[in-house]
């Protein structure tokens, strides 16, 4: 089983997820905490390939492939095995290439956004389509972020990560990421969390007409994680307090559990503001782009 469409081959382009407003507003019974959160997904990301092949295999290029194993805890191959045991099919026989852009354990979602990509992939493959709400509920098995990285819109994130809803089509504007190159875990950022009943976010107004809108509404939010994670990993602060004092910047913020932090800008600022950052600190990680969904 291995048909991935007629050229034997497909691709997928595995986008980042940012957290532009990140409210935790309470706590399920289980220990997971409950978000209300506005998600983009900016064109900077991993890319999947996948080619017919004799059997199941990983291999793991790009400029973050070290320290990250190609073995069955990468959340490729689990996605790709759950699916199959969820359709009661075989394991597909796809030799699996990721190029991996995006840091590790960054708040971005890199590894749900890798384990979204092999999902929808895997459409091109002849058995291993399942019915929209059974999709998203083994999304949610696999990582809380895993359901809103299946469509890479702009949405408000709710429950754990399982209540999606669209937004009002968001204003063109250019977005920076900067990652300081330190991991940090999320299960850590959780437990550190001095409050978790925090408001929910202000009410969504019908359209957002203009930058100016947007960034105001988001002036009124917040990250929650933020304080715990600048507290755990003080680099974070550095890099926000860079992306501040850059005069195009906007709004700056963390997005996730961190440390990746963003700066929202005018469509077209976005590369020269991104260089600068680059220039003053050369062992950051920064990218940027102009086109967010
Ligand atoms: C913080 C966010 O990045 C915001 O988008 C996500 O909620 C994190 O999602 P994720 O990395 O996919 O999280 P998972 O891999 O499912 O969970 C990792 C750990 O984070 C904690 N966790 C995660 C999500 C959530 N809503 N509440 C939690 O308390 C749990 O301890 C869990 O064991
Ligand atoms: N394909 C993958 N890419 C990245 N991490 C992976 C992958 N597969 C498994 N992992 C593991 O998942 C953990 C979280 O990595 P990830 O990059 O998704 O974190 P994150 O960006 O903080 O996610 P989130 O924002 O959803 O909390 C890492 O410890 C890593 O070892």
């Amino acid at each position: 089983m291995s048909d991935l469409s007629m050229s034997g081959s497909a691709g997928e382009f595995a986008r980042a997820k940012v957290n532009l407003a990140l409210h935790i507003t309470g706590r399920r019974d289980d220990g997971y905490h409950l978000l209300d959160s506005l998600v983009v997904f900016p064109a900077i990301g991993d890319r999947l390939h996948a080619e017919a092949a004799d059997g199941l295999s990983l291999t793991i290029t790009g400029p973050f492939a070290v320290g990250l194993a190609p073995n069955s805890d990468n959340l490729v191959l689990k996605a790709i095995r759950s699916l199959a045991t969820a359709c009661g099919q075989p394991e597909p026989r796809l030799a699996l290439t990721l190029e991996k852009n995006l840091p590790v354990a960054s708040g971005i979602g890199g590894g749900s956004a890798d384990a979204a990509a092999v999902l929808r992939l895997a459409r091109n493959i002849a058995g291993m389509t399942l019915p929209t709400l059974e999709l998203e509920r083994l999304a949610l098995q696999l990582g809380a972020d895993v359901p809103v990285c299946l469509d890479q819109c702009a949405v408000r994130l709710k429950g754990i990560g399982e209540s999606l809803s669209h937004l009002p089509r968001l204003p063109d504007f250019g977005i920076v990421l900067v990652n300081p190159r330190v991991a940090v875990s999320t299960p850590a950022i959780f437990k550190g969390l001095e409050n978790r009943n925090n408001s929910c976010l202000p009410e969504i107004p019908a359209g957002f007409e203009t930058l100016t809108s947007l960034i105001s509404y988001l002036e009124d939010t917040r990250n929650d994680m933020q304080a715990t994670a600048e507290r755990l990993c003080p680099v974070i602060s550095q890099v926000l307090a860079a992306l501040s004092a850059e005069p195009q910047t906007l709004l700056s913020r963390m997005s996730g559990s961190g440390a990746t932090c963003f700066a929202l800008c005018r469509s077209g600022d976005e590369d020269g503001l991104a260089a600068r950052i680059q220039k003053s600190h050369p062992a950051w990680w920064v990218a940027s782009s102009n086109s967010v969904t």
